[in-house]
């Protein structure tokens, strides 16, 4: 079992849904915010509505290498009509392929301009207490990283013109918050998720660990009973401006771990899960004062080409095979759920049961697919739009938040606390992870359910098996009988052959005996004629 140390029983961090956090408002004198129009009441009467994931499509340019060496481009992109069309021919013979996205990007796109149209409004939903994912999914170098977090910073602070979507998210919830004058909190984690393993991005070296256990990161997935998943053991971030991010992407950064392979030499072979929540305090209702959660989630894949061709070998076989299974798992969810299949496996890989809420749960989902225009790339480009063509099919339920109340909030909190102060206990004693007592008897339960629930699927496994094995034997004796029957049938086809030729034979003879008897008639007439 984990255990957490002091310094990580401070930072702990849950879930990939909101926890409840410290009310951290950094202006507590302020007033209270102007409403915004937004109608809680609206948000849940749209709780049924379905919205299809919006899915994007980014070329980026061809590199200054691509350029030099004349690579010939495939891509033909259309903004105004939404289309990228692959130029393509086979023997001689143009065969193009057009697909249609939610919105289309070409070479000449700017930062500024894909995040203005595509993500600011999603922003604006995380804002008003909705959680949103945006994930970039693409081959290896074509632009994923560079869409997700851009360029460098500029000295002054100020966003670069190369600033992806992470930077200029910050930057507009602040912007935002600070424009209202509210009272709100910001925290931020990074994880990166690499041999189905979970690492934190943000957690701080702790020189006076041994190495043992800076390397026992107890960072674990697990179910909350209320169908979320919950990222156990992650820091939690406050950030306090928008210059700040710089400093958690560059640590972040520092932290992935990256692998040369013959495609691209710095090339990211893990998945990366930036995610911010808000906490905004709205209008007090009476004594009451309320509080509305958002959390945007922003996904940066690995790359999706395929083991071969990214020449990874040996060393890293296994490494590229897990990755390959996230990836293969998270097609597989995609294409069940645009199936309308009754069992979705998001439970097979890691990266599935992350983005759990995000592929057909209530939580309002994009996906930013990257392309290159090099016809080098021309079969994973093609594999790249298949998979985002069929992903804009699957149907998500949004659902904002409920708001909660401070109260509720801070008793959270305090049970939060207690429970950490049982796991640093714990961890003290070396007597492995604190569990409270409500937590335990479900935990006890779910276990007895699930045994119950084998034991019953065994039961009607080993009815099944015996039904099986009747039908087999049934199917041999049938098989037994069926080639008797062919074999009477072959000798009844033989008698009936033999018959036919002594039929054959004595019709001949007969036709030789007629005509003998013909020409002995026809002597005897002429013998009698002449005498
Ligand atoms: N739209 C673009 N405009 C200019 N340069 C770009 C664009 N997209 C990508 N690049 C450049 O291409 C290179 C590869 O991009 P990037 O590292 O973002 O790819 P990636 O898909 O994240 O790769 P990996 O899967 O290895 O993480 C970088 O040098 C990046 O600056």
């Amino acid at each position: 079992m984990m255990s957490l140390t002091p310094d990580q029983s401070r930072k702990v961090g849950l879930g990939l849904m909101p926890s409840p956090i410290p009310f951290l408002t950094p202006r507590p004198e302020r007033r209270r915010p102007e409403s915004r129009g937004h109608d809680w009441n609206s948000a849940r009467q749209d709780k049924d509505k379905e919205v299809n994931v919006q899915v994007l499509l980014r070329c980026r340019p061809l590199s200054d290498e691509e350029q030099r060496t004349n690579v010939a481009k495939v891509i033909a992109c259309n903004e105004h009509k939404r289309e990228v069309t692959v130029l393509h021919s086979i023997a001689n013979k143009q065969v193009d392929r057009v697909f249609t996205f939610d919105k289309v990007f070409g070479p000449k796109a700017q930062q500024r301009s894909i995040y203005d149209q595509a993500i600011a409004p999603i922003v604006d939903e995380v804002l008003e207490g909705f959680n949103c994912t945006v994930f970039a999914y693409g081959q290896t170098g074509t632009g994923k990283t560079y869409t997700m977090e851009g360029g460098k910073r500029n000295k002054g602070g100020d966003l670069p013109a190369e600033a992806g979507v992470i930077p200029r998210a910050i930057r507009q919830i602040f912007d935002t918050l600070e424009a209202q004058n509210a009272d709100y909190s910001i925290k931020v984690t990074f994880l990166e998720l690499y041999n189905e393993e979970i690492t934190d991005l943000l957690a701080q070296e702790d020189p006076s660990r041994n190495v043992e256990d800076r390397q026992k990161k107890p960072i674990s997935l697990m179910e909350d009973g209320k169908g979320c998943v919950v990222v156990r053991g992650l820091e939690e971030e406050a950030v306090y401006s928008a210059n700040e991010i710089y400093t958690l992407l560059e640590r972040g950064a520092a932290k992935r771990r990256t692998a040369d392979t013959l495609l691209n030499k710095r090339s990211s072979r893990s998945h990366s899960v930036f995610s911010i929540t808000i906490h905004v305090k709205e209008a007090a209702v009476g004594e009451e004062e309320l509080i509305k959660c958002g959390k945007l989630n922003l996904v940066d894949l690995a790359g999706s080409e395929n083991i071969s061709r990214s020449g990874a070998r040996e060393g890293r076989a296994r490494e590229a095979g897990e990755i390959n299974k996230s990836l293969l798992t998270l097609g597989r969810v995609i294409n069940a759920l645009v199936e309308h299949s009754a069992h979705i496996p998001y439970r097979d890989s890691k990266l599935t049961r992350l983005l759990r809420d995000s592929l057909g749960g209530r939580t309002k989902t994009c996906i930013i697919a990257t392309i290159s225009p090099s016809a080098h790339a021309l079969e994973e480009t093609l594999s790249t739009l298949d998979y985002a063509y069929r992903a804009k099919s699957i149907r998500n339920k949004p659902e904002a938040n409920q708001r909660v109340s401070k109260a509720v909030l801070l008793k959270d909190l305090y049970l939060d606390i207690e429970k950490l102060k049982e796991d640093v206990r714990a961890a003290r004693e070396k007597n492995g992870v604190y569990i409270p007592h409500e937590k335990f008897a479900q935990d006890e339960a779910e276990k007895k359910l699930r045994i119950e629930k084998i034991e019953q699927l065994e039961n009607e496994l080993s009815i099944r098996d015996n039904q099986v094995e009747r039908y087999n034997e049934l199917y041999l004796t049938e098989k037994e009988k069926k080639i008797d029957v062919e074999r009477e049938l072959m000798d009844c086809k033989m008698t009936l052959e033999k018959s036919n030729n002594e039929r054959l034979d004595l019709e001949e003879n007969l036709r030789v005996i007629i005509s003998t008897l013909k020409e002995k008639e026809i002597i005897y007439m002429n013998r009698t004629f002449f005498n």
